[in-house]
């Protein structure tokens, strides 16, 4: 690991989830990895009337509790010295004058404003530094998902960031793109000859892309019962995934080769609208069930959810990539809170060999399938048919396998710990381009419209099943069936 330039990371939003729960323990174990030098500095923004020392208990109690073992009385000396805070509401003028003169004899350094907070505050608080002469050449701001709740509001929000700062400039984070798998799947497609000739229609009969969570809307139903599951996971992560998978080999590691990559597998989804979006999709809401045996509540009894909320917390869809590599193989991707466990993977099965002259078990289990395995564990399996040993010739599928943990023996870096480094150096390959997210608002926006012109409210499920049994119905239609129910 290389040290890092000196630097300033501005976190607003600085005592929010995200920054309690993810940001700040992934910058505590950069700093137990010897990447940031002592005289860099995090602060903290937030509107609370909160001291530095209580702002440092708040900090420090998260950190244990999200670094687990590696927590280190020594290291937090270390690291809370280095660690500030400070007071301003994004829509109080006089709040950033004084944060302002805090930056005096530090023009020269790095500087990444990370916004951890609401989107409609982006353009506020880019406003207000700019005012305050806090922008410099070499700042950087780091925009959080979502980014708006539509085409629309997502290019004003850009619109008005961009007036301040360059594209070169802005880091719109997608932290699935910061997953170690994720940036595995690359160095098996782009590293390897093996998959290439196979990677394409004629040789893969679907795509399966799921993220599934156990959990539910926990502590953050205000913000999520406004989002739901297609804004907060599909319009980003699932189409990230999607884009990785689908994308043409990038020319060079350049960041704009992949981005432009990716933006023309966005461009290439094919569009759904009206009453075929109804056909194609399906949303689902949790009911009240059992999570690792233990009875959950529904999505509808959760704290701050409104009565009577019709906020999806599941969808599934199928879509397609009108070009020459991918048309006619569908994309089936899939969501979901309070399912039965937490996994992320992405299934590939390819199609069937033209004649088989052994005896073999029925389809699909006869399929070759690339299963890349994200998360609890972080792992690429390949199912492959061999021999049953003795006597004839039966085929059983068998595995081959990398687990990376096994593999590797080391700790995978945690998402935001890889994209934190990548925005102190500059990096923008792992990052969205205004017009990908433009492009992947422009696909999901009649989605949306089509729910609610036609009224499609969600389908319930029970906490900790798989979802509606409609979604097992939409991959069931095409004679597949999801990974789990194989
Ligand atoms: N939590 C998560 O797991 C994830 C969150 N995100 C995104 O990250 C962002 C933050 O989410 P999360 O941390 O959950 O949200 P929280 O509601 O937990 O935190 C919001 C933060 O913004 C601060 N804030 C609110 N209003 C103002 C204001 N007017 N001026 C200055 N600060 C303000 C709050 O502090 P105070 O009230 O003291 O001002 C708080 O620190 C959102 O865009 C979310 O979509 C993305 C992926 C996952
Ligand atoms: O962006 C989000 O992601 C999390 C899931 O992330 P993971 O890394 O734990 O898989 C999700 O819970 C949250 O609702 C969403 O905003």
């Amino acid at each position: 690991m290389q040290p890092l330039p000196n630097f300033d990371l501005i976190l607003f939003g600085g005592t929010g989830d995200l920054a309690l729960r993810k940001l700040l323990p992934a910058l505590y174990r950069r700093m137990v990895a010897g990447q940031l030098s002592a005289d860099s500095r995090i602060i903290g923004v937030a509107r609370s009337e909160i001291s530095r020392e209580e702002y440092l208990a708040q900090v420090e109690t998260s950190c244990k509790a999200h670094v687990g073992g590696e927590f280190d009385a020594k290291q937090w000396a270390r690291f809370s010295g280095q660690l500030t805070y400070f007071k301003i509401d994004a829509n109080v003028e006089g709040d950033f004058k004084a944060f302002a003169e805090s930056f005096n004899g530090r023009e020269k350094c790095e500087r990444a404003f990370f916004l951890s907070t609401a989107p409609d505050l982006f353009a506020p608080i880019c406003e207000g530094l700019a005012r305050n002469n806090l922008v410099t050449s070499c700042s950087r701001v780091v925009l959080e998902k979502p980014l708006g709740h539509d085409r629309a509001s997502s290019a004003l929000i850009n619109e008005r960031v961009g007036a301040i700062f360059t594209e070169q400039q802005i880091f719109r984070i997608d932290h699935y793109l910061g997953k170690e798998t994720v940036q595995n799947l690359l160095a098996l497609r782009f590293g390897n000859m093996l998959f290439e000739p196979l990677w394409k229609r004629g040789r893969i009969q679907h795509v399966q892309i799921t993220v599934a969570e156990n959990l539910g809307v926990e502590r953050r139903a205000g913000f999520y019962d406004q989002t739901g599951a297609l804004r907060d996971m599909v319009q980003n992560h699932l189409l990230q995934l999607l884009c990785i998978i689908a994308m043409e080999p990038p020319q060079s590691g350049n960041p704009d080769a992949m981005r432009d990559e990716k933006l023309k597998v966005l461009r290439a989804l094919r569009p759904m609208s009206g009453r075929e979006v109804l056909a194609k999709t399906v949303r689902g809401q949790y009911k009240s069930g059992a999570v690792n045996g233990a009875p959950v509540v529904g999505y509808l009894a959760e704290k701050d959810v409104p009565a009577g909320s019709s906020t999806e917390t599941f969808v599934a869809l199928k879509c397609e990539i009108d070009s020459w590599r991918w048309a006619g193989v569908p994309f089936y991707l899939r969501t979901g809170k309070r399912l039965q466990e937490k996994l992320s993977e992405i299934a590939i099965t390819f199609e069937d060999i033209p004649l088989s002259i052994y005896e073999r078990p029925d389809k699909p289990h006869s399929l070759n399938r690339l299963v890349i395995q994200l998360q609890p564990d972080e792992s690429i399996t390949l199912s492959v048919l061999a021999k049953n040993p003795g006597e004839g010739m039966f085929l059983k599928p068998v595995s081959l396998g990398l687990d990376f943990s096994e593999t590797f023996k080391t700790r995978m870096l945690d998402a935001y710990e890889r994209l934190l480094t990548d925005v102190i150096k500059g990096n923008l390959t792992l990052f969205m381009r205004r017009d990908e997210l433009d492009a992947a608002w422009q696909w999901i926006d009649p989605i949306r419209e089509a729910w609610e012109q036609y009224g499609e409210s969600p389908k319930s499920y029970t906490a900790g099943s798989w979802g509606p049994a409609a979604a097992s119905a939409l991959i069931g239609r095409d004679g597949f069936a999801w990974s789990n129910e194989l």
